[in-house]
């Protein structure tokens, strides 16, 4: 058995030409949305990534507002620019690209965000609504795997779900989306301090794999049929290397490519997550 294939980037693909069509609807309605990112020093990387976010936007007609900040900017000059955005009209949501360099504090940063403007999903008060049921932005990553599943039709409802990997962005969150009553999935969060990895793993129907730890789920601990989603991103000579053995692909039902599973998903809930702040705002 080989897995059918969680398309990301099929997906996002098809999730931006929804969202142009919805950013048509609100400058028609004489609103454009804006998103916003402020990047902190000169790291290769989170500059691409950041050059990415702003492609994305152009082609669904998303504005752009680029903030840079040397790597010697004070924590002082970061939170300026962050006052600066929340008080901008054209400014919708954004985010502060992390990590941030050496020496400056995120935290305090990202608590200093107006919460209405957090593109991310990650601000503490996008959290705590997410955890209380209210609406809001949320994260991105999470929302993503959910929206990768339900496209594909992979059965959420009643399933045994996974999660490998504590990290706020995907394993801390991800558990209060999936437990929602619209989601209703039973989920079981695994870090390091997990006895027996192997065990739960194999109860699954759905993995997600979200450690950081390259090759960590193996073949022989997938139940055959399972969906499978390679979250984890190391790096080996320029290229990426996922937290799912390759051979899982033999024994899963359904399985994301990575790239091209996860990380564009991520990007196209960016721009979900404007568009929504921006009909919010016009009443839509
Ligand atoms: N405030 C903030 N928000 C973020 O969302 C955020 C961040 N900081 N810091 C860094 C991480 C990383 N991240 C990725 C998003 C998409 C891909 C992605 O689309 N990757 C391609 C492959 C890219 C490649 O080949 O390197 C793929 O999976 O197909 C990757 C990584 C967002 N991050």
């Amino acid at each position: 058995m080989t897995a059918q294939i969680l398309d990301g980037k099929a997906t996002a693909a098809a999730i931006k030409s929804e969202l142009a069509a919805r950013v048509a609807a609100l400058k028609a309605k004489g609103v454009t949305p804006g998103l916003g990112t402020v990047l902190v020093g000169d790291d290769p990387g989170s500059r691409w990534y950041v050059n990415g976010k702003h492609k994305d936007c152009a082609e669904v007609g998303i504005a752009s507002i680029q903030r840079e900040l040397p790597a010697t900017a004070t924590q002082e000059d970061v939170e300026n620019v962050v006052r600066e955005l929340n008080a901008d009209p054209s400014c919708t949501g954004y985010i502060v690209q992390l990590p941030l360099p050496k020496g400056l504090d995120q935290n305090p940063v990202l608590e200093l965000m107006d919460p209405d403007k957090d593109a991310d999903g990650l601000h503490p008060t996008s959290l705590g609504r997410l955890a209380l049921g209210i609406e809001g932005p949320l994260p991105c990553t999470p929302l993503g795997i959910v929206e990768l599943l339900r496209r594909h039709d992979v059965e959420i409802d009643g399933a045994e779900v996974v999660v490998v990997g504590r990290g706020i962005t995907v394993g801390r969150s991800i558990g209060l989306l999936l437990t929602r009553r619209s989601e209703n999935a039973t989920v079981t969060l695994c870090h390091t301090g997990t006895r027996d990895l192997g065990a739960h793993l194999r109860k699954a129907d759905i993995i997600v794999a979200a450690a950081g730890v390259p090759h960590l789920v193996k073949p022989e601990d997938v139940k055959a049929g399972a969906a499978v989603l390679d979250v984890g991103v190391s790096r080996s000579e320029g290229k990426i290397v996922g937290d799912v053995h390759p051979g899982v692909a033999e024994v899963a039902g359904w399985i994301s490519p990575n790239p091209g599973g996860v990380g564009p998903m991520t990007r196209a809930m960016l721009l979900n997550n404007i568009v929504e702040a921006a009909e919010r705002r016009a009443g839509v």
